[in-house]
């Protein structure tokens, strides 16, 4: 899709009103001029042949040859209104498109898959929804200066046929020569600001690191000159490398084509004139019309810088939409049936390595010699592992509490959002009572569970919140967590989240509360919490999710409450290394396969 196709699908009649006013706009500009000449002309022969003059008063003024002062006037009004006009129509579609994409991307980052948030990376997707997002709207504001100046020249050029076929030809040849030499520089520039335009997403990431991270840059004096010298410092230098070179090119290549009706004019009056019959008039009109081009021209080359920047932006949004589809799932609002337990069978899922699968088009972007393969994807840190867990057999029963632990990186929370629908698992199904999870259904299970990672996100406010009943629940789950004495919930806003760690967490189990899903998973969520709390959560708040029939699924390494587990699955290295029920009973033989119907595997 072009930066015109975006305009046209966002209101093409007011597309085609602006594009008629701009032709109208530019077509009067172009008659100016030989309606200057004309009149001139007129009014010499008037003096050499002293015939009469058609002048009036206008408002006490004596205006002299009252046609072409007419039809001049009106040329300025037309031009006045019609170039606005255009304008303003242009900018309001393209204000209106910019919200629409905006709100397309919106919708189309909340239905990405969460692996490919994780591999695109938080700075780059800013970086979309904000430069990216601001440079093709930049482009597409000035489509109308430019159509308005085109039309202009062309305009100027019919002027030129009338004067001298033979001279037209040549400049149109002149002309022609010029622009391709004035497109090497351009292109040239192009390169150089996708070189700053990769860098820019490379230093989005390190300003994360920045602020993220002030902190721990803040009590290490020499990692932080480090950070300054080697993170920020020298990627600034490669934006400001390629911006400078983009920017050189590109002025040299605007003052050369500022300068191309000059040239064309040198050639007119020292050379072509000596090969071809032109008369004074005819060359002082030439000289005229080229050197009024002069002004689109200028217009054209100062607003064309915008085109490519917005080009290079179209295409990673583009390549946004079309490089990460989003899910395939939908909300059908299938009624869920009631399920007794959860199955996972045989669940295979791997991290691929990003390097093969992220956003390579930033390294094609540019020489990708002068890239270090680690830029290539500031997204994701584990660029390069390929950890894989399963095949996992594992029952859930409704109603039970299980514990996963084991060691770090075992794949304790890989596993949990797999459970959680969040990861597609590679081979192998999840089935939850007699329904196997497909694409087809997975949005509608995802309602019915609630998950806390640790970097888990906590919004200001109960979303979705229709009833003040939740409200007062809200209320009254405050003091169940302890945190009555920190916050209220006023019309569905909690007054503040300026908590401590172990607050936040608890704010968060409130917000999954309210949900009420029928699965929990909690992702080492007691691991911040003080001694006392802890104690409520493994036995009071656990014991009422049991108790409510909640299925509840803890990632823990609190070995002190593996007790009130009903069953401890132990994970190493990706697989289950054992599974143990309360009565110390080893249920991995327990699990029996399901076997999937024709129809549930299509
Ligand atoms: N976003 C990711 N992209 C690629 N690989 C990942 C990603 N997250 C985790 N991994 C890989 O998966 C492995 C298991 O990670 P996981 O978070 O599941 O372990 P864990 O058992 O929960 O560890 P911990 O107890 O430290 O939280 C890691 O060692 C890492 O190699």
């Amino acid at each position: 899709m072009s930066l015109f196709d975006i305009l046209v699908k966002q209101s093409p009649n007011k597309v085609f009103a602006s594009l008629l006013l701009g032709i109208i706009a530019g077509l009067s500009f172009a008659f100016l001029m030989p309606l200057i000449l004309i009149s001139l002309e007129e009014a010499s022969t008037r003096l050499f042949q002293s015939t009469s003059d058609s002048s009036a008063t206008f408002l006490s003024l004596e205006v002299s040859n009252i046609r072409f002062a007419v039809a001049y006037l009106c040329l300025f009004l037309t031009i006045m209104i019609s170039k606005a006009g255009s304008q303003i129509i242009m900018s309001n579609v393209s204000i209106d498109a910019t919200r629409a994409l905006r709100l397309r991307m919106y919708r189309h980052i909340a239905k990405l898959r969460i692996r490919d948030i994780e591999s695109i990376g938080h700075s780059n997707l800013i970086v979309r929804l904000t430069t990216d997002i601001g440079n093709i709207i930049g482009g597409v504001r000035v489509l109308p200066v430019i159509l308005i100046n085109i039309v202009t020249i062309i305009g100027l050029l019919g002027f030129l046929v009338y004067l001298n076929v033979e001279v037209f030809l040549l400049l149109i040849l002149t002309i022609f020569l010029a622009i391709v030499s004035y497109h090497i520089p351009m292109i040239l520039s192009v390169r150089f600001f996708r070189h700053a335009r990769h860098y820019t997403e490379i230093l989005q990431e390190s300003i994360r690191g920045l602020i993220l991270g002030s902190k721990e840059l803040k009590l290490n004096d020499s990692k932080r000159e480090y950070f300054y010298q080697e993170k920020l410092r020298s990627t600034e230098d490669e934006i400001r490398s390629g911006a400078r070179k983009g920017w050189y090119t590109m002025y040299l290549a605007i003052s050369y084509g500022d300068l191309l009706s000059f040239m064309v004019i040198g050639l007119v009056v020292f050379v072509i004139q000596n090969y071809y019959a032109i008369d004074t008039a005819e060359l002082i009109g030439i000289i005229m019309a080229l050197l009024y081009m002069r002004g689109p021209i200028a217009e054209l080359l100062n607003v064309l810088p915008a085109l490519p920047l917005a080009r290079i932006s179209l295409k990673k949004v583009h390549d946004l939409f079309n490089d990460y589809p989003a899910e395939n799932t939908q909300i059908e609002n299938q009624k869920i049936a009631p399920w007794d337990k959860i199955i996972l069978n045989d669940v295979v899922f791997t991290y691929k390595n990003q390097l093969e699968n992220a956003d390579i088009s930033d390294a094609n972007d540019f020489e990708s010699s002068e890239l270090e393969p680690s830029d290539l994807s500031t997204a994701d840190n584990f660029a390069g592992t390929n950890f894989s867990i399963g095949p996992i057999q594992l029952e859930l029963n409704r109603g039970e509490t299980t514990f996963i632990v084991g060691g770090n990186g075992s794949g304790k929370s890989t596993l949990a959002k797999v459970l959680a629908l969040l990861y597609k698992p590679e081979e192998g199904h999840l089935v939850f009572g007699d329904s196997v999870i497909c694409d087809k259904n997975t949005a509608d299970y995802r309602q019915i569970i609630s998950a806390i990672y640790l970097d888990f996100y906590l919004f200001d406010e109960i979303l979705d919140a229709k009833t003040s009943e939740l409200t007062e629940t809200a209320e009254s789950y405050l003091k169940y967590f302890q945190l009555d004495d920190k916050l209220s919930v006023n019309d569905n806003e909690f007054s503040t989240i300026d908590l401590s760690g172990g607050q936040r967490k608890r704010l968060a189990l409130l917000v999954s509360f309210l949900e009420d899903r029928d699965l929990y998973i909690f992702d080492e969520w007691a691991a911040d919490q003080d001694p006392e709390f802890k104690e409520i959560f493994y036995t009071k708040i656990l014991g009422d999710l049991k108790q409510k029939q909640k299925t509840v699924v803890v990632i823990t390494h609190d070995d002190r409450y593996f007790k009130h587990a009903d069953k401890l699955v132990t994970m190493e290295n990706g697989k289950i290394r054992d599974i143990t029920t309360k009565d110390k009973k080893s249920v991995e033989a327990e699990v029996s396969e399901v076997q999937l119907t024709e129809e549930q595997l299509a």
